[in-house]
């Protein structure tokens, strides 16, 4: 019998929007704005920071005076490798996935802290029960040159450009990327990530290779309005529907906002620029701090009561008597 068969399912119906933070360097200013970001679409659900032990105090107050819900989170580390990762500190993003384990949620849409959502996207937590969503990524960038896709000149975003070599047997599965996904924490699907991991040759994109393997047969790709990987501006412009972007995606080399310099190639371009405006308008506005959100509206908050009374759907409990 499994060991875990004895474990009571938790059955929750509570939804939330969770992020990864590790270190003390400048990633928390990402995760601000994305909690500002956030509240600016008026979400009803909070957002869940996971934490590694090295996030210092002083970080961990400024998100809850953001509003943000801190949890600790132990480090995962890949089994032994001599991976060269596509960047050195994706070792330690291994560490995303702890969030299984929080199935006090029914549903968490995980985002990276380099994103910014920039309108409302709640309705996502109505998708269909048992999938694993998130948006197909790109190998066209140099961080590919590695792969088997990038040497044949294949990307998934246009398989007709250079379609997959019939010699090389059937191409790749879609491939999502990591920075975003809507998934359904659960106790035997964590302890299944982390068995399995610990049979799993690393790779270059990390935990990113290690979800997508784990993920494949469940994945449902999203429209790229949901994730925008901003490489596809200038490698599949025509699979972007500009005026729908809700969520941007700041990991091209040289795009995060707060480091922004505008240096690196393809940085220069306007709709580059335009989206690091729009993130430090969001981190800058102080009207979306925390403390400054709106008040409850209490004479709204009545009339609702009241018309959900009428309906039957609240009953009006007489408070006990003092008595
Ligand atoms: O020093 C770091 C590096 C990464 N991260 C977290 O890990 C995620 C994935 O890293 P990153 O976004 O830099 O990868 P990319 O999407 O650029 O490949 C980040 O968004 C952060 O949430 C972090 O907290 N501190
Ligand atoms: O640890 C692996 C990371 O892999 C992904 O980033 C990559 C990937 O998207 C490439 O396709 C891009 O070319 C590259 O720029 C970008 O950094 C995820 O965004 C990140 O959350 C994380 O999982
Ligand atoms: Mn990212």
């Amino acid at each position: 019998m499994s060991p875990y068969a004895a474990m009571e399912p938790i059955i929750s119906q509570s939804k939330a929007y969770i992020t990864f933070l590790a270190g003390n360097g400048d990633y928390v200013k990402g995760v601000v704005g994305l909690a500002k970001g956030l509240r600016k679409t008026k979400t009803a659900y909070p957002l869940v920071v996971a934490v590694l032990p090295d996030v210092p105090e002083e970080h961990r107050q400024i998100l809850e005076s953001q509003g943000c819900i801190i949890r600790e989170i132990e480090p995962v580390y890949p089994p032994e490798n001599q991976t060269q990762f596509a960047m050195a500190y994706y070792v330690i993003n291994y560490s995303k996935l702890r969030i299984w384990e929080f199935v006090e949620y029914e549903k968490m849409i995980y985002l990276d802290g380099d994103i910014q959502v920039f309108e409302n996207i709640d309705h996502l937590f109505d998708s269909p029960n048992g999938y694993f969503y998130a948006v197909m990524d790109c190998f066209c960038e140099k961080t590919w040159s590695y792969s088997p896709q990038y040497k044949v000149g294949y990307c998934q975003q246009c398989p007709e450009r250079a379609p997959w070599p019939k010699e090389m047997g059937s191409p790749p599965p879609l491939y999502f990327n990591a920075g975003m996904f809507l998934f359904e924490p659960n106790l035997l699907t964590y302890f299944d990530l982390l068995e399995t991991l610990k049979v799993t040759p690393t790779t270059s994109f990390a935990e990113q290779d290690f979800l997508n393997m784990f993920f494949k047969d469940v994945y449902k790709p999203i429209p790229p309005i949901y994730n925008l990987v901003l490489a596809m501006l200038w490698r599949h412009p025509e699979n972007v529907e500009m005026d729908k972007v809700k969520v941007v995606h700041y990991c091209a080399a040289g795009s995060k906002p707060w480091r922004y310099t505008g240096k690196e190639e393809n940085m220069d371009r306007e709709d580059i620029k335009t989206f690091v405006k729009k993130w430090w308008e969001i981190y800058e506005d102080e009207s979306l701090d925390y403390k400054n959100r709106a008040p409850v509206d209490n004479a709204k908050f009545g009339e609702l009561i009241a018309a959900l009374t009428e309906e039957g759907v609240v009953q009006q409990r007489s408070a006990p008597s003092a008595a």
